[in-house]
């Protein structure tokens, strides 16, 4: 992903709020927005890492469509499009700010430092820091650009605080005091098959690029990634694992996908499968949620990752229909929602996405269910406070 995102405003903890149109405006902010500030809601920042070419882009939509923003396609945006203006994605509610911005050199200073971009050494951690800082603080901040068209530095541009600032890219969870900052971290894992078909479908397909040619730009990245971007994992509240099917060794192309949750995250409840706390695998019927071979399959598991109690939730294969989803929605617990099928209604709502036939569609949106969740109780609390500060002043 290559671009920063302001959605759609909330005024208050009702889901109302979230239904509000998106101004889709960069660098403007609507007063719904700003009146959420203004009542003591201090913005909630939310990390994101994967690796380049991993579908933060297709997840940042369905955050961004779940906070009442327009899907929030790119303004500028991308790799090879001609009308790149800026990585920021700029609507009402909630900004995304994209941490290649922080690159320390251009291309041109990268080939003569001789490192990658996945390198800490080629990021301003400083700049990273204090700007998540004061964005979090309400004060607006002057971003630097990269510009992935002609690998240059840009003149920086102005963002404003909004109630939720997503910093998303290869390094948000590296530098501890940006951490600290943070109030849930996704990580997006695809395992290196996966990660090969969809590199190979956009950079191939769409891109016009040679299969040595990815074959070799991924494997010159591998180092660098196992050494920066994967020790990340460790830090994520919420992990979203992209794997080859288990139900036919043969099929490439299939995928199961794990929501791996942390337990014991501020506001945060994972989703389960029927009872809370289970170890359930569930084959639903085909009568009910239809798909093609090799079928699908449900799983609910307590597991330990990296030293934490998480519950996963699994989902093995492709359905047929989305509307059918709503089967399995009905048998998942703690998926805040605001109405009976409202994830069903959001995967609907963005049919043609990638992973919208398979657990990726379905893993993402309860991730931005969960976000929209916390971004509630968060402002709830703060216009509660903010309340009971105003009945002790005129007391
Ligand atoms: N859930 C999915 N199912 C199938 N393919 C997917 C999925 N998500 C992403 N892809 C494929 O991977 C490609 C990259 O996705 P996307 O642009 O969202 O990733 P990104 O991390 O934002 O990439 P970059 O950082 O390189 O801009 C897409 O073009 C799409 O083909
Ligand atoms: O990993 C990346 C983005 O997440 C890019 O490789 C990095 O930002 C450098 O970009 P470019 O190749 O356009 O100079």
């Amino acid at each position: 992903m290559k671009l920063s995102i302001t959605v759609g405003a909330l005024a208050a903890a009702t889901a109302s709020a979230f239904m509000a149109p998106s101004t889709g405006l960069r660098g403007q902010v609507s007063t719904t927005s700003l009146q959420a500030l203004a009542e003591g809601v201090t913005p909630i920042v939310i990390g994101l890492a994967a690796d380049s070419g991993c579908g933060k882009s297709t997840f940042m939509r369905r955050v961004t469509s779940t906070f009442g923003g327009d899907q929030c396609g790119p303004l500028g945006g991308g790799f090879g499009n001609g009308g790149w203006e800026t990585n920021t994605l700029v609507s009402d509610m909630a900004t995304v700010i994209c941490l290649d911005d922080y690159h320390l050199n251009d291309r041109g200073g990268r080939k003569i430092s001789g490192l990658t971009a996945l390198n800490t050494a080629e990021q301003k951690f400083d700049l990273m820091y204090e700007h998540v800082r004061a964005l979090k603080e309400g004060k607006s901040v002057m971003k630097p650009i990269y510009n992935h068209v002609n690998g240059t530095l840009d003149a920086p541009e102005k963002i404003e605080p909004t109630p939720v600032i997503i910093i998303e890219g290869l390094h948000p969870f590296v530098d501890e005091r940006v951490r600290d900052l943070i109030d849930f971290s996704l990580y997006l894992d695809i395992s290196p098959a996966v990660k090969l078909n969809w590199k190979i479908q956009r950079d191939m397909e769409e891109r016009g690029h040679s299969l040595e040619s990815i074959l070799a730009s991924i494997e010159a990245r591998k180092p660098d990634f196992d050494a920066y971007i994967e020790p990340q994992k460790q830090f994520a509240d919420y992990i979203i694992e992209v794997l080859p099917t288990d139900l036919d060794p043969e099929d490439k192309k299939t995928l199961k996908v794990r929501a791996i949750q942390r337990k014991g995250v501020p506001d945060f409840s994972p989703t389960y499968l029927f009872d809370e706390g289970s170890e359930i695998t569930w084959i639903p019927s085909a009568d009910k949620l239809s798909s093609p071979a090799p079928g699908i399959k449900v799983a609910y598991r307590q597991e330990e990752y990296f030293g934490n109690d998480v519950a996963v939730l699994e989902m093995d294969g492709n359905f047929d229909n989305i509307q059918e989803l709503v089967y399995v929605e009905s048998n998942l617990g703690n998926t805040n929602s605001k109405f009976y099928g409202e994830v069903t209604q959001a995967m609907l709502s963005l049919a043609d996405s990638p992973g919208s036939n398979n657990g990726t569609g379905l893993m993402q949106t309860l991730a931005a269910f969960a976000i929209r969740e916390l971004y509630n109780k968060k402002a709830a609390a703060a216009k509660l406070a903010s309340n009971k500060k105003v009945a002790a002043a005129a007391a």
